[in-house]
């Protein structure tokens, strides 16, 4: 990460498990504030659930549009941690999600050993709709042609394209 980006992170604790930092481009993102071991279930989120014709006619025109996953019939925002996750290029972000459509729930599960002081991140797919910063490399602004040759590199990965907002 280049020093300018370092120097202007400013955090804030939730509890004894995460932080709350602020990136100048991402925004808020979740931090870990103890060490993670691959397979742990880091965070359960309850969702509210949009119907389509609601979402159509009124969510998609404020804010909810950069939060909310697409689910049967709608959309749903992640309450708690689940909205606050920012995203990695896929492949490079250390928690996966999946849905419990009957419970209405998000479970996010760490994909590999996450480290204090870690950004804890998901993949929200390919088509993402800003300028995609990631925390690999120096942690600049990254090109989305780039990313999109790494990701079907190796196509049998696709399986995992349903973990998308
Ligand atoms: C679900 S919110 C994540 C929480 C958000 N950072 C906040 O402060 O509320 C998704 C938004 O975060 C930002 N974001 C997430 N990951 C990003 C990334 N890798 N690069 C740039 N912006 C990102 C984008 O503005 C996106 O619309």
């Amino acid at each position: 990460m280049n020093q300018e980006i370092k120097q202007s992170y400013e955090g804030y604790d939730l509890d004894s498990s995460f932080e709350i930092r602020i990136h100048p481009a991402k925004g808020r993102g979740v931090h870990a504030k103890r060490k993670f071991l691959k397979g742990e279930v880091v965070s359960i989120s309850p969702i509210l659930f949009f119907p389509n014709d609601e979402y159509e006619t009124h969510g998609k025109y404020t804010q909810l549009d950069d939060y909310t996953y697409k689910w049967p019939g709608g959309f749903a925002l992640a309450l708690g941690l689940g909205s606050l996750f920012n995203h990695e290029p896929f492949g490079r972000q250390n928690l996966g999600f999946t849905r419990y459509i009957e419970k209405s729930l998000i479970k996010y599960t760490t994909l590999r050993d996450i480290n204090i002081g870690e950004e804890m991140t998901i993949s929200y797919g390919d088509n993402v709709w800003f300028d995609e910063y990631s925390n690999e490399g120096d942690g600049n602004k990254i090109e989305k042609s780039k990313i999109y040759a790494e990701n079907h590199k190796n196509e049998e990965d696709s399986f995992f394209s349903n973990f998308q907002f």
